[in-house]
């Protein structure tokens, strides 16, 4: 379990995390979403202990990350920027750190399976693209096989099939028990890959909830129906928020699909579809974030 305290960072006169407070859980990934520079990195950072807070303090598993014996065994990092020598094999690289922290050789070859790197473990880290340089740096994150897993903007520069690839592997260090936090700053993104959100912008806390909690306090939720009684089934929904879309189409905010069925049912209206449709997450997002953007367009 990762847990921030009051989390607070200032450069000079600029504070660029403020008074963060919250916790990760175990068993699921939790996604750290903000618009770019909202302070993100720094946080972990300090959570890496890379940084000192200026206030406030991080843990991990209940100690701060340096007072952890051999940290890498406790907790993976992936952070932007991670160099490795060029002209060193990704195995090389590998043993090289697996050996100076005590991690048996045999976890190499293991992380080199489980990141798709095995056909190309011998050849120079130079010729490497994005998309192999990233999953090397995942490779060294799990070297340890640690209990916590932190990732900055993993997914950033990768094609699809290798979004597709750390989304399915998020997921599944999440469900051996293992605490996972992810940094990005795409929503959409997070919400196919997180079940728990910590959201901040401008340094500070703006929403600490699951990805449901969100779209639905957005408020943004509702229900598509189709009915030839378009009509009569509004009439039959009072205090609902409706919109009629086209003669056939009512666009329904309030009660939920299983309860308009119902009342569709009670009253012997044909329903030729009855779609949830949750609002757009980019769009609450957006909403959530609207006054922390650092730099807007001119026409935003
Ligand atoms: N060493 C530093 N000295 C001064 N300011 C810094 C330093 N490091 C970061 N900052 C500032 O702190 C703010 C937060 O930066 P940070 O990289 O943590 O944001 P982020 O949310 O990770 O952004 P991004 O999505 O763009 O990576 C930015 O305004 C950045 O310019």
């Amino acid at each position: 379990m990762i847990r921030a305290e009051n989390l607070t960072k200032r450069y000079g006169d600029t504070t660029v995390v403020q008074d963060l407070s919250f916790t990760v859980q175990p068993g699921a990934v939790t996604g750290f979403l903000g618009p770019n520079g909202a302070g993100k990195s720094t946080t972990l950072r300090m959570i890496l202990g890379l940084d000192a807070p200026t206030r406030g303090h991080a843990t991990v598993d209940g100690r701060p990350y340096a007072r952890h014996g051999a940290p890498l065994t406790r907790v993976g990092a992936l952070l932007e920027a991670r160099s490795v020598h060029p002209g060193r094999s990704a195995r090389h690289h590998l043993t090289a750190l697996a050996l100076t922290h005590g991690i048996p050789r045999s976890r190499v070859d293991r992380v080199l399976a489980v990141t798709g790197l095995t056909h190309v473990a011998d050849k120079r880290v130079k010729g490497f693209s994005l998309g192999m340089g990233q999953r090397l740096g995942i490779a060294a994150a799990l070297l340890g096989d640690p209990a916590t897993v932190v990732l900055d903007e993993p997914v950033n520069g990768l094609d699809p099939e290798g979004v597709l690839w750390i989304r399915t592997l998020l997921k599944s260090l999440a469900a051996e028990g293992r605490t996972v936090l992810v940094s990005s700053h795409l929503m959409s993104e997070m919400a196919l890959t997180a079940e728990h959100l910590i959201v901040i912008g401008k340094g500070r806390l703006l929403a600490d909830t699951t990805v449901d909690a969100l779209v639905r306090a957005s408020g943004g939720a509702s229900v598509k129906v189709v009915t030839p009684e378009a009509d009569r089934l509004r009439n039959l929904l009072p205090g609902a928020g409706i919109t009629l879309e086209a003669p056939d189409t009512l666009l329904v905010t309030g009660p939920d699909a299983p309860e308009i069925g119902r009342t569709a049912a009670a009253h012997g209206l044909p329903l030729h579809e009855l779609t949830p449709r949750a609002a757009s997450l980019e769009q609450a997002f957006m909403a959530l974030t609207h006054d922390s953007v650092e730099y807007q367009g001119a026409l935003a």
